[in-house]
């Protein structure tokens, strides 16, 4: 997939802005504030429907303006589309590919499918376990609509079931909910470990390569999924896991009763990450962690390409400072297959740029 082209009129800081950019890499540089990432807000948007950083779409308006004009020229599968979202005050956006309007936002994904990275994935090693959570999460539906169903119904369902376990002492009629949640929990949440295990099995084949490749060959990274404890093999089929994940619900019904709090099921779940045997969440370095984390997002994007025969457009928003120069030419120039967008502050990383096209962005225009 590639983005050719793109314009933008009344979004975020540019008033009109219009781009061709390179089929590779394409570097955009200039000072704080000036709308870098900001363009690659608008691309992101042409793939979900949805921004990274903003809550409401009123909110990539123009401050000035009534409306937001996004239009993208993409190739993909084989063919050319544009596609554009519109955005107005106080009404309902609109998506279109090639003149048609779209019925759900879900359909972008059949055009442009992105991956993107901001400096807020850079901890995503060091944070807790629901970073990464999120990670395998957003990565898997992406492939998987059945497993989107299935989390979005087991959000609801966990949701539901705190609710009861929080009330219960004061309503004890509540009670007699608990066991149809804990069975849709258990069956739900045996399809999602199911699903996170095999993805993960994939990350641990395509991540440690890149790493490796990443650290100059100095680091060896490895990945360890971990779920509910009674489970010896989290690549099961779910039928295999809901007797498991039923068993473990039953053992631990008086302590969830007694702390109030859902303790069973893979709302708990994590993906360890360890660089040359040692935890890298305790023992990793900035720019090791750093590593790891863009390491399994252009794993995640390895991932996507082998599924689909696509390569989903890269995005890294400030990714290099805080990276060594090597790491920095990793990123500039080694990452295979694929169009990449790469936003930073410094006009001296041009320097390490080999090929592709840099933009200059001040003041939300290019210049
Ligand atoms: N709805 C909006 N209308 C007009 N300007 C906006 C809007 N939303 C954000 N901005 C402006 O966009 C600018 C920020 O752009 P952006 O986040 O792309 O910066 P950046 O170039 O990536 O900077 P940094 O290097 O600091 O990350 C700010 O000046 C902000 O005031």
């Amino acid at each position: 997939m590639i983005v050719r082209s793109l314009e933008l009129e009344g979004f975020r800081n540019y008033d009109r802005l219009a781009a061709e950019f390179h089929p590779q890499v394409n570097l955009i540089y200039g000072d704080n504030a000036q709308g870098k990432t900001n363009l690659l807000e608008a691309i992101a948007y042409l793939s979900s429907a949805r921004s990274h950083r903003a809550r409401y779409d009123r909110e990539m308006i123009g401050m000035d303006r009534t409306a937001a004009h996004i239009r993208g020229t993409i190739e993909s599968r084989g063919r050319t589309f544009v596609v554009e979202a519109q955005l107005a005050r106080g009404r309902t956006r609109k998506l279109f590919s090639n003149g048609v309007r779209l019925k759900n936002a879900g359909e972008l994904a059949g055009v442009l499918n992105t991956v993107l990275f901001c400096p807020e994935d850079l901890y995503l090693i060091r944070e807790g376990a629901a970073a990464r959570r999120r990670f395998l999460d957003s990565a898997i539906c992406q492939l998987r609509p059945r497993y989107a169903q299935a989390l979005a119904e087991y959000g609801r369902l966990y949701e539901h079931k705190t609710r009861i376990l929080r009330d219960w002492n004061e309503h004890p009629s509540l009670l007699s909910a608990l066991d149809d949640f804990d069975l849709r929990m258990a069956q739900m949440g045996a399809l999602l470990i199911h699903y996170r295990a095999h993805f993960v099995k994939r990350l641990q084949e395509a991540a440690p390569p890149i790493h490796r490749d990443f650290s100059g060959g100095g680091e060896e990274l490895s990945l360890t999924y971990t779920t509910v404890s009674n489970i010896p093999d989290p690549l099961a089929s779910p039928k295999e896991l809901l007797p498991l994940l039923l068993d473990h619900q039953a053992r631990h019904k008086q302590a969830e009763l007694d702390s109030r709090q859902c303790l069973s099921g893979p709302h708990k779940d994590d993906l360890l990450v360890d660089i040359n045997g040692l935890s890298a969440k305790t023992y990793g370095s900035q720019g090791q962690t750093r590593t790891a984390a863009l390491s399994l997002k252009l794993a995640q994007r390895e991932i996507f390409q082998a599924e689909t025969e696509e390569w989903p457009v890269l995005l890294l928003d400030d990714v290099l400072s805080e990276l060594d120069s090597r790491r920095q030419a990793f990123i500039l120039n080694r990452i295979r297959g694929g169009q990449v967008f790469i936003t930073c502050c410094e006009e001296e990383k041009l320097e390490g740029l080999e090929g592709g096209k840099a933009f200059h962005v001040q003041g939300g225009s290019l210049i």
